[in-house]
């Protein structure tokens, strides 16, 4: 059976004949050589986070004080990384998170079309942001048969948000992940200082454009008048959503719904008892608030309280050895935020499914080495606060 970790031996194998990765195979490499790619406005975007980022710093660093324990004698020959979510058994534990800019992270402007064709080699579910280039129907064709969420911006408009929900329903894909921490984008200082953003500018914003309600509320269409349509954006973008919300979010699909953004175990408890079927923990990376526990601190937390429910977990994940310590604290799947993004920018779709084999080649070794042949043996192990 194949494993994971045979990415190692291809990489030594092409080392072989003089070839060497065209991507770096760790974060801090990967980080530094993508941003030096990116144009500065989305380098800015994609690499800052909310204030002084001492939280999307700590988001990484917390990592630190997690550590696992080796077991010996265990068989770890074959090792099984499959995990069911929604009645899907995905390959992985492992997914891309939502990134609203991804379209801009290759230089063609498709970079979403490009992290779906990484979906669809790699098998890495891609959850496809509201905020794209490319309409959320061509990006989930793009998936092939690897299973996609649609993560949903809520409008104030609520037609146009169970217009967009119907559209990804249609579109094949597979869950409805809701943002909740962002109906309003916190203070970000790098984008500030360059008076940068790009939606103001009319990017990512094609779901909305090319929405029958959306374009049904403009006097002229977004081709003839983008002015006018960015505007529409601008104040339809962010519902305040509440608990009471919570029956209409639930009556809008029947496909899974996941709340993204719950970092407090009483959230995670109402959440459970309002319906949704997955808790997804996160601090969104640090782009909103700042000032918070690194979100790896509130994963056991969440996880303890959501009880049988799934939990989904980001932020601060740069290597496959995060990547376990998150399963080991009892996270159901792991998303990938900025490190695919930069993948992109280096080297589109390839780059893109390097930067995920890569990981998933480390989480795949360090459970060969660590004794740990299943995600239930990683999580049976835990992991200790150092
Ligand atoms: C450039 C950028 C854009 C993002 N856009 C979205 C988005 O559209 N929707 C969303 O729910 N989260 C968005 N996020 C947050 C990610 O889904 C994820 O929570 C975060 O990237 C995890 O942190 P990390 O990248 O430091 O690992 C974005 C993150 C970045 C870096
Ligand atoms: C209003 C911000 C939407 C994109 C996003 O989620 C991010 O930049 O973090």
């Amino acid at each position: 059976m194949p494993h994971y970790g045979d990415y190692q031996n291809a990489i030594y194998g092409a080392g072989l004949a003089g070839i060497v990765p065209k991507v770096p195979v760790d974060f801090a490499t990967l980080a530094a050589r993508a941003t030096a790619a990116m144009p500065a406005s989305v380098r800015d975007y994609v690499q800052g986070g909310c204030g002084d980022e001492r939280t999307q710093d700590r988001n990484a660093a917390a990592f630190d004080h997690w550590g696992m324990t080796p077991r010996m004698m265990v068989d770890c020959t074959a090792r099984d990384l499959s995990v069911e979510l929604f009645g899907l058994r995905l390959p992985s534990p492992v997914f891309m998170a939502p990134i609203g800019v991804t379209g801009l992270c290759t230089p063609d402007g498709h970079g979403d079309l490009a992290a779906a064709r990484a979906a669809a080699g790699t098998g890495v579910p891609l959850v496809a942001s509201t905020l794209s280039n490319d309409p959320l129907e061509t990006v989930a064709q793009a998936m092939g048969d690897t299973p996609g969420f649609f993560q949903l911006y809520t409008p104030k408009d609520r037609d146009l948000a169970a217009s967009l929900v119907a559209r990804a329903e249609a579109a094949g894909f597979k869950g409805i992940v809701v943002t909740l921490d962002t109906w309003v984008t916190g203070w970000r200082p790098r984008d500030l200082n360059t008076g940068n953003f790009p939606q103001l500018r009319g990017h990512v914003l094609t779901n909305y454009f090319s929405d029958p309600v959306f374009r049904a509320a403009l006097a002229r269409p977004p081709e003839d008048d983008p002015a006018a349509a960015i505007r529409q954006w601008m104040g339809t973008f962010g519902k305040v959503l509440t608990w009471d919300d919570m029956p209409w979010l639930r009556s809008l699909t029947k496909l899974p719904l996941i709340l993204k953004g719950i970092c407090h175990p009483d959230d995670a408890r109402r959440a459970v008892d309002a319906g949704a079927d997955a808790i997804y923990c996160s601090n969104h990376g640090g782009r909103q608030a700042n000032g918070g526990i690194a979100a790896i601190d509130m994963l056991p937390g969440v996880v303890a309280a959501a009880g049988a429910t799934p939990v989904l977990f980001d932020s601060g994940i740069r290597s496959g050895t995060d990547v376990v310590k998150a399963l080991a604290l009892g996270a159901t799947a792991v998303g990938i935020g900025r490190p695919y993004s930069y993948g992109l920018a280096l080297d589109g779709a390839a780059g893109c499914a390097h930067v995920l084999r890569c990981l998933l080649a480390e989480a795949d070794l360090l459970m060969a080495v660590n004794g740990y042949p299943t995600l239930a043996a990683v999580r049976e192990a835990g992991a200790v606060r150092m």
